[in-house]
């Protein structure tokens, strides 16, 4: 991490359909005078419709940016990072520091921020303020990417989890509370518990060993490495006088360009190479390790702290760890315990409550193959195809501006 002066020219996503449907009411009633008052130049666009976010930042010139702000849920950001990563400058693009401000019922990563900035937990719009104060601070961090491998869909991008079973279930379940705001997941959890399913699959994983930090471990893994830098500094603001290049009334109208696919269907990306991963359907080399069980209730690979804003599920996750903190549930567990697993993790104690039935290790790449034919998996809270699918870390790829 490095002190850097302030993001000169910032262009902020605002998804004004995003958790209650108040971001923008949010924009104006906080994050626009904050970052007039610290001098930050920022052009406003409002997303129109899925997907505008991931066209916009394809075709964008991003030698104008200093940063890419989303104010959203995390989606928007996992179209804003598949969209960098799919430009054939993508080693490049993806380099652009990114920043988030939490305007969604998630906000997983505002979250994981404003942990990593020590400070208490707070929610709703003290979260907002506190993400926006550290924008406004502007330090960047590296922050790792997990590339993803399903069956026929091509490989994305994620940078916070990938979920299969009551995790996924209940995420996907609970969006129709969305406007609840982040009570949702209460509501679904408890939905959920009450009918308790158990998932079949075979789960397999290649530990992190102690050298995996190395730069040698590194650079195996991916192909930026080769020429990682130190974190950025982003340039000086160039007219140091109070100015906003565009508020909500004169948004910046971007171009409509021709509807992408949807995730699932999108084109095979460019990106970094995947060392670590076999074809998915071939074997697993001798050095990844089989879990023994095949019936489990959840399965949770992340790699930021926070799973939701009141969920602390990483506590030892730094944004740039080079690894994947696996969890998973075996079946066999009450749902009374996995209540009170899932209230322990409001504090990151869930770890400490000596649950037989919790596996929590460290990984470098992990391949799931669900037995149970039909099921959710999510990629960063957004729903994946269905079947066999296989991630690795690449430590450090993007930019995150932590504050
Ligand atoms: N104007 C819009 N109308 C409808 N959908 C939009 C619009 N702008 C963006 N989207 C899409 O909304 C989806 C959800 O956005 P996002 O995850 O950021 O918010 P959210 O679902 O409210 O947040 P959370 O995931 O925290 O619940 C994204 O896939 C994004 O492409």
């Amino acid at each position: 991490m490095s002190q850097m002066s302030r993001p000169c020219q910032m262009m902020l996503l605002v998804n004004p359909q995003s958790g209650k449907g108040q971001a923008l009411t949010l924009y104006n009633n906080h994050i626009q005078r904050m970052l007039n008052e610290a001098g930050i130049k920022h052009t406003l666009v409002i997303t129109e419709r899925q997907n505008h976010a991931r066209e916009m930042v394809k075709e964008a010139d991003l030698s104008q940016w200093d940063a890419l702000v989303i104010m959203s849920g995390d989606g928007l950001l996992y179209e804003v990072i598949n969209g960098l990563l799919e430009r054939p400058d993508w080693e490049e693009a993806i380099r652009t520091p990114l920043g988030i401000l939490p305007g969604g019922s998630g906000n997983a990563l505002a979250a994981s921020i404003h942990h990593y900035s020590g400070a208490s937990p707070v929610t709703s719009e003290e979260l907002l303020v506190s993400c926006g104060f550290l924008l406004c601070k502007g330090l960047v961090s590296h922050m790792d990417m997990v590339s993803v491998h399903l069956c026929s869909s091509p490989r994305l991008f994620s940078f916070l989890s990938l979920a299969w079973g009551f995790v996924a279930d209940v995420d996907i379940e609970s969006e129709k509370y969305r406007h609840f705001g982040a009570v949702r997941f209460t509501i679904g959890t408890l939905v959920r518990l009450a009918s308790l399913r158990v998932y079949k699959g075979r789960l397999a994983y290649l530990p992190a060993t102690r050298d995996h930090n190395s730069e040698e471990a590194l650079r195996s893994n991916t192909m930026l490495c080769k020429d990682r830098v130190p974190p950025v500094t982003l340039p000086a603001v160039r007219d140091s006088s109070f100015h906003n290049s565009c508020h909500s009334n004169n948004s910046l109208k971007v171009r409509r360009v021709e509807s992408t696919p949807s995730r699932s269907v999108t084109k095979a990306l460019p990106g970094p190479h995947d060392s670590l991963l076999p074809p998915l359907d071939q074997p697993l080399p001798d050095d990844w390790v089989v879990v023994p069980e095949e019936d489990f209730v959840l399965m949770l690979a992340m790699y930021q702290s926070h799973l939701a804003e009141d969920l602390l599920a990483a506590p030892e996750a730094t944004p740039d760890d080079g690894v994947i903190h696996l969890f998973y549930v075996r079946a066999g567990i009450s749902p009374t315990a996995l209540l009170r697993l899932f209230l322990a993790m409001e504090k990151g104690a869930h770890l400490t409550t000596n649950c037989q039935h919790l596996v929590y290790t460290k990984v470098r790449a992990l391949r799931l193959e669900p037995y149970s034919p039909k099921g959710i998996i999510t990629v960063d809270g957004e729903v994946v195809e269905y079947g066999p699918v296989q991630a690795a870390v690449h430590r450090g790829l993007s930019r995150l501006i932590t504050g």
